[in-house]
């Protein structure tokens, strides 16, 4: 949809799409010279600028912040820190709400709000985390994921 190299990238401050030339460095609202805006419109569909995650995160001692509310000084292993987290997979499994789990067990701060880390866009949570989270369907679980934060699930839910 769009004529090469431009891109589409977020506006958080203004919470809409914008268009950047990565050679030029531009930076425009309106879409550019030459954009199929149908084929736009269906790749915006289907490339979500934006997605929005909750997730249950269980650190161990390798965590790059091996500490949170519920332990001042994590010393779990990653293996053990898996094994707890396949049992959440289990719970969940058997119906019980994510919010629910995370905030009895995630050792992240936003266990307060179920998980819930709001809305992002690519570039701000680490790699590994990102690109599963952009590829989950809506509604979705994932199936473990590793970061240097530690061992998470993540549920897509916009
Ligand atoms: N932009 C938004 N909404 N917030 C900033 C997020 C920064 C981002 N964070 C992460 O990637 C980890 C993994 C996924 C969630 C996450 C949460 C971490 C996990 O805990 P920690 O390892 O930090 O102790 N707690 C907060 O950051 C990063 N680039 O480091």
């Amino acid at each position: 949809g769009l004529p090469e190299p431009w891109t589409v990238r977020f506006s958080k401050s203004k919470r809409r799409e914008y268009f950047f030339h990565p050679e030029t460095k531009q930076s425009q609202w309106e879409e550019p010279e030459g954009t199929d805006h149908q084929q736009l419109k269906q790749y915006l569909a289907e490339h979500p600028l934006r997605v929005r995650c909750l997730h249950l995160l269980i650190k161990h001692r390798d965590s790059r912040r091996p500490a949170s509310h519920r332990s001042e000084h994590i010393t779990l292993s990653k293996e053990e820190a898996l094994q707890e987290l396949a049992a959440y997979q289990q719970r969940l499994e058997q119906g019980e709400r994510f919010e629910d789990l995370a905030r009895e067990r995630s050792d992240c701060s936003s266990f307060k709000r179920g998980g819930d880390l709001g809305h992002f866009a690519h570039g701000e949570m680490q790699p590994a985390f990102e690109s599963v989270a952009f590829a989950l369907p809506v509604g979705a679980v994932s199936a473990p994921v590793e970061t240097d934060s530690g061992v998470h699930l993540i549920k897509r839910v916009a």
